[in-house]
């Protein structure tokens, strides 16, 4: 019905289905919807995979979903994940719920990361719970240029503990790094202390440049894949260490440029 429906995001559906059925071909990727409701979720993801999925043959799928203050960065840190591409200029708030699909090659295996991009504002939460309890893991972010929405991560980290699996993957990301030093708010160590606390892994990201934004989906990817295969039981795999790995190797090829 009408009045059910939840109307998606502003330039997310400008793509007609036949671009979106290109870049299936090309990038191995999901279409997007144009609207979505929470009883037609199911059947529209049971016919995407039935019309895509010789094409995005894949051996996991993985549920990750953002989470955090409107305004931060989730539809922006999607789309560079996704497309390499940043929206800059009009911001536009998220309107309930949508979802984009990727799929990556870890160590062999493909894996799909099914990432589903929730509105911020308080007013869609309602909606926005019902997508925790399934979800994989959960991708929660602030603003490192906005006290309020780091201070929120508390109230945040609280719903998913009403809402979400006890055993969901949770990263927190301080997003907009590129913005100015006199623009930051947030020091780096506040956000490592407040992972620490909850016990969650933790990386500074820009949607912009796309600082961290592939290793965080890659370093989710990599603990979810270490915990289906038993792994992580025996503490084989250490998140935050590969993050730290991997933000090291890059700081020191900067270097050396
Ligand atoms: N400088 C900078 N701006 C960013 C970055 N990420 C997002 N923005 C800007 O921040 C604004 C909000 O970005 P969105 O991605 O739409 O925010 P959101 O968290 O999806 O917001 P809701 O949809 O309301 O929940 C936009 O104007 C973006 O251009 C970033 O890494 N750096």
């Amino acid at each position: 019905m009408a009045e059910n429906r939840i109307e998606r995001k502003r330039v997310l559906s400008r793509k007609s289905k036949s671009e979106d059925v290109k870049s299936v071909i090309e990038n191995g990727v999901s279409a997007r919807r144009t609207t979505i409701t929470n009883s037609n979720v199911v059947s529209s993801k049971a016919q995407l995979s039935h019309m895509y999925g010789s094409l995005t043959e894949t051996d996991l799928t993985f549920k990750i979903v953002q989470l955090g203050d409107s305004g931060v960065g989730k539809t922006c840190l999607l789309l560079k994940f996704r497309d390499n591409t940043f929206l800059s200029g009009n911001f536009i708030s998220t309107v309930g719920i949508d979802y984009r699909n990727k799929v990556i090659e870890i160590d062999g295996t493909k894996v799909k990361l099914q990432i589903w991009d929730t509105a911020g504002q308080e007013r869609f939460r309602s909606v926005t719970h019902a997508y925790y309890r399934d979800a994989h893991a959960l991708l929660l972010l602030y603003d490192v240029t906005n006290k309020i929405s780091f201070d929120n991560i508390r109230a945040w980290l609280a719903e998913i503990k009403e809402y979400a699996a006890d055993d969901v993957v949770i990263m927190l990301l301080g997003n907009k790094t590129d913005c100015k030093n006199s623009e930051r708010v947030v020091r780096k160590e506040d956000g490592e202390n407040l992972a620490r606390e909850y016990n969650v892994a933790f990386m500074e990201t820009s949607a912009k440049t796309g600082l961290n934004v592939d290793l965080a989906f890659t370093a989710i990817a990599r603990e979810l894949l270490s915990k289906n295969s038993g792994e992580s039981n025996k503490s084989s795999f250490k998140v935050q260490d590969y993050i730290r790995e991997q933000t090291q190797k890059n700081t020191c090829v900067n270097c050396t440029i």
